[in-house]
């Protein structure tokens, strides 16, 4: 069984377990009584934006299955507002408990404290994580393309913008970027991480994001440790970056998103001035 497999056996094992606690019917009232969710397209530099900003979506992560606990997050809260107050344009919040050690409640004090999207990133195999999602005041969910067979996809990301939200559809091969793209995803993440064997190869991310068709947005996905793969990640196409574990584990997360942003804003003023965009 691949990593991916497990986890997912997992996420739907606790997946029952709420359901049986609040049936779909009633997740479904809860979703509709939500304040309506917030643009993350458009946050992310959509259509009608300035073009030449490199956004952060900065990520609330306790541990991964890779490398264990990553920080002891005693107030995620806290370090979502630091997020904000540093630029970031969307916050991601990891939801799955088992091997990342997030859950809901995390997601719950970090929409309580700021006010741009949020990203409930988890690993949806039902639409029921769907609607629980918006009930909690999601503005995007995570859809992974390895994850899900087409009918799903299309599914789930159809629900997902009936209901208002935006997906960020994740992506690792040719192939998957071209499932992503015949179901008209808008937002089109590449994980440099294979989920399904947690290896990093930054490399992947360059022709992927070549292949990704200009009305969409470019997400770069893991692995970044420094400006200096931010910067190459934004060199080579990205619209954002969806920064982990750099921004845990370092003592000024704002200052960092900061200087992320700066970095890749000259990277893709380079980018334009050689005639690639
Ligand atoms: O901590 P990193 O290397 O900055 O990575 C963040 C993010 O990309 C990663 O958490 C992630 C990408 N896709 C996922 C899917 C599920 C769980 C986690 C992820």
């Amino acid at each position: 069984m691949s990593v991916l497999d497990d986890i997912i056996a997992g996420v739907a094992e606790d997946l029952e377990a709420r359901r049986q606690a609040v049936p779909l019917k009633q997740m479904r009232e809860r979703a509709r009584a939500a304040a309506p969710a917030l643009d993350a397209f458009a946050a992310l530099g959509g259509n009608d934006n300035p073009r030449g900003e490199l956004r952060v979506i900065a990520e609330v992560k306790r541990s991964s299955p890779s490398k264990g606990a990553l920080a002891d997050i005693a107030d995620p809260a806290s370090l979502a507002a630091s997020y904000e107050r540093g630029g970031a344009a969307v916050i991601s919040v990891l939801t799955e408990q088992r091997r990342f050690g997030g859950s809901l409640a995390d997601f719950d004090a970090v929409r309580d404290v700021v006010r741009i999207p949020l990203l409930r990133k988890d690993f949806t195999v039902d639409e029921y994580q769907i609607w629980e999602a918006r009930a909690h005041g999601a503005d995007l969910v995570l859809l992974i393309v390895a994850a899900l067979d087409d009918a799903q996809l299309k599914d789930f990301l159809a629900l997902t913008h009936e209901l208002g939200m935006n997906a960020l559809v994740e992506t690792h091969t040719q192939h998957e970027v071209e499932r992503a793209v015949a179901v008209g995803a808008r937002i089109i993440g590449v994980n440099v991480r294979n989920l399904k064997t947690l290896d990093v190869d930054r490399s992947v991310f360059a022709p992927l994001a070549d292949s990704i068709p200009s009305g969409a947005l470019v997400i770069a996905e893991s692995g970044v440790r420094d400006a200096a793969d931010v910067e190459q990640y934004a060199a080579d196409g990205a619209n954002a970056v969806l920064v982990g574990e750099a921004l845990v584990r370092h003592n000024d997360p704002a200052a960092t998103i900061a200087d992320f942003a700066q970095t890749g804003r000259k990277a893709i003023a380079a980018r334009q001035m050689h005639g690639k965009d």
